[in-house]
């Protein structure tokens, strides 16, 4: 199980609920991905209704919402936009984006720190996306989030993991869930990010501007699946000399 605050979900797989080509299309991804967590921009959703248009079509029971900040480039904006989501009874969980670079869409760190710790304060469950920088995540962590979320790349670029040593290192010192979040291209790109120890995988772009985002939402379900079973398992050492897989020593002759 993946234990975020007080919310324990069994798929570790975090779906992105935008650039769908249609909303027949996202539900029928979001069921094949086999996901419990769907994010979404508090932006797209009209907070003065209950139920956001943007996911009309996804059946609602089934799904935990994590409303995420996109958009927002301060921490004030941020936490403006948290608290919105909670009034409209959306969620009390909140993904934390802060962008600092249009380009990049990389986060800004001081501006994701601020808006963790005010959130954090006022009774929210809190998920910062992060960059992959060690450090940060552990102020992240220390602020009181309940899960840090690194990027492997990216947003929207699927490059992957640019740097596993570093989530890596975030992997090893976090005492909360750490999600990769953000450039997954790939099912192998998911099951590399679960066999170094993340708790989960966030992804959007990867399912939705797939060529059959149904199919590739149930390749990346089994990937995380795979990925998780395959960390658990223990993988052999990578050794620099060849040993055979069929030792003669001790046969008979
Ligand atoms: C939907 C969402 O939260 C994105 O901002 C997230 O970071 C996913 O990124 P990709 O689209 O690269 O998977």
């Amino acid at each position: 199980m993946l234990k975020i605050g007080p919310y324990e979900v069994e798929s570790r797989l975090l779906l992105g609920t935008g650039k769908f080509e249609n909303l027949d299309l996202q539900a029928a991804a979001v069921e094949a991905s086999g996901t419990e967590i769907l994010t979404f921009a508090l932006r797209r959703v009209n907070l003065e209704r209950p139920e956001p248009d943007a996911l009309a079509h996804v059946d609602r029971s089934k799904h935990r919402l994590l409303p995420n900040t996109a958009g927002a480039k301060t921490a004030e904006e941020a936490v403006r936009l948290a608290r919105l989501a909670r009034a409209s009874k959306l969620s009390d969980m909140v993904k934390v984006e802060v962008i600092g670079d249009d380009e990049t869409l990389l986060p800004d760190p001081v501006g994701t720190l601020e808006a963790t710790r005010q959130l954090v304060d006022e009774g929210f469950i809190v998920l910062p996306y992060t960059s992959d920088d060690p450090v940060l995540a552990q102020r992240l962590e220390e602020a009181g989030a309940h899960a840090v979320m690194p990027g492997a790349s990216p947003i929207g670029s699927g490059q992957g993991i640019l740097n596993p040593l570093h989530l890596k290192l975030i992997i090893c010192r976090a005492k909360v869930p750490v999600i990769v979040d953000a450039g997954i291209g790939s099912p192998a790109d998911a099951a590399a990010a679960m066999e170094l120890g993340a708790d989960g995988v966030l992804l959007n772009t990867a399912v939705s501007g797939a060529k059959d985002p149904v199919g590739m939402a149930r390749a990346m379900n089994w990937a995380v699946k795979a990925g998780h079973l395959a960390y658990q398992s223990g993988r052999v050492p990578k050794k620099e000399t060849a040993s055979a897989s069929s030792p003669t020593a001790g046969l008979l002759d």
